[in-house]
């Protein structure tokens, strides 16, 4: 690939684009509001130039009630030799286009597992996609050379392909991204008329159950009304769970023995099958989930700490698999999660102890 045309400059489309930028793609930006394509130009994401003749590969990354229109606008100005978009659902777009009497030729629905609570150009990262899945949907349609550009774009992003079928598509991301969604934003409504005093002990658990309820309604009423039906399948059977987690909650309150019995039972099976779920959740990469084992450093919120944290981990020879920060309410320091291999605690500790660093004792 050696032309790009990313249409819809927002977190996702200046992601792209940088990756493709950095990788010498000559890379054009357009977004219906100009500003947007001028700040992802500013970072190094591509040219506000009109693109000379037909692009290799067109990106269509708007929301998902304008994709159809776009493609079919950009095909209709012939701009590229092949065109994806990378929504957060498949099958709405695709029966658009198909009423719109596309070339389905030249589309193929594509949709990168891997985004952020937070929208638009400033939000971008070129390292978005790293190990993430990234769904290809092609149709009997779809061009073999439409589907190796799309297979290019994953393996410079970073991203792990993986081809499905649209509605299988969004039946999957129902469960694991549109229902997350809405739980997330469901906890954190229980703090919007919170009592202060029980808001200021918000610690590490809420806060990772809650980052997506930051997210941009407007974009999530978009990406749930093209999904309504499989997210509230799962809601269904989740609220089935709810009832049932009430009903041991409230046998627990009782003064009889064997309900209150019977109430533990019933939460234990709960948080065990918690576990169990927990378990399926793949690690870096697609793989298996790794049994890492967490060192936690104090740091001060000083510019420079966490890089030189990463190179006293890197000089020791230790490879950091994830990093997690916890910050510390009203104080001007937190702790450092560094995730790595087992076998590497003693070494990393040892090393990082020496070079004056303080480790928490878990
Ligand atoms: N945010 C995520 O975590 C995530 C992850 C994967 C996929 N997606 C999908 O990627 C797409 C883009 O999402 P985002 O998070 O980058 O949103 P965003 O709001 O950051 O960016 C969308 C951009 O599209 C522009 N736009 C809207 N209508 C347009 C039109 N008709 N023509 C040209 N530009 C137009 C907007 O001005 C905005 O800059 C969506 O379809 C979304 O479902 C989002
Ligand atoms: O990590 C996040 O912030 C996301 O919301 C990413 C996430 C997801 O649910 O995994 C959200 C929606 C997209 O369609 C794809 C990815």
């Amino acid at each position: 690939m050696r032309t790009a045309l990313v249409l819809g400059t927002g977190l996702i489309g200046t992601s792209a684009a940088l990756v493709l930028a950095a990788r010498g793609v000559r890379v054009h930006l357009r977004d219906h509001e100009p500003e947007r394509a001028r700040t992802a130009a500013s970072l190094g994401a591509g040219t506000l130039d009109e693109p000379e003749g037909p692009v290799d590969l067109a990106i269509v990354a708007v929301p998902p009630t304008h994709i159809a229109a776009v493609v079919a606008e950009a095909q209709g100005q012939g701009l590229a030799r092949g065109y994806i978009d990378v929504g957060s659902v498949k099958g709405g777009p695709l029966g658009e286009l198909e009423q719109l009497g596309c070339d389905l030729s030249t589309y193929l629905g594509t949709h990168p597992m891997a985004g952020r609570e937070q929208s638009g150009p400033l939000a971008a990262a070129g390292d978005l996609f790293e190990g993430r899945p990234w769904v290809l949907t092609p149709t009997a349609a779809t061009d073999t050379a439409v589907l190796n550009m799309a297979l290019e774009l994953v393996a410079l992003c970073g991203g792990v392909p993986v081809v499905m079928d649209a509605d299988a598509h969004d039946r999957a991301v129902a469960l694991v991204s549109h229902t997350p969604q809405l739980l997330s934003s469901m906890v954190a409504a229980r703090l919007e008329s919170a009592d202060e005093t029980a808001v200021r002990l918000c610690g590490q658990g809420i806060r990772d159950v809650t980052r997506i309820a930051a997210s941009d309604p407007a974009m999530w009423v978009e990406i749930l009304s093209a999904n309504p039906g499989p997210v509230a399948d799962i809601l269904a059977e989740v609220a089935g769970d709810l009832d049932e987690t009430v009903r041991a909650l409230r046998a627990l309150e009782s003064a009889d023995l064997e309900k209150r019995g019977g109430g533990v039972d019933g939460i234990e099976r709960m948080l065990r099958r918690g576990n169990a779920g927990r378990t399926r959740v793949p690690g870096k990469h697609g793989q298996a989930p790794a049994a890492y084992e967490t060192v936690a450093v104090l740091i001060s919120d000083q510019p420079g700490e966490l890089s030189r944290i990463f190179a006293d981990a890197g000089a020791a020879g230790v490879n950091i698999e994830d990093v997690r920060i916890e910050h510390s309410t009203g104080q001007q320091a937190g702790h450092v999660q560094i995730m790595v291999e087992p076998g590497a605690v003693r070494m990393l500790k040892a090393a990082l102890r020496e070079r004056g660093w303080s480790i928490r004792q878990e």
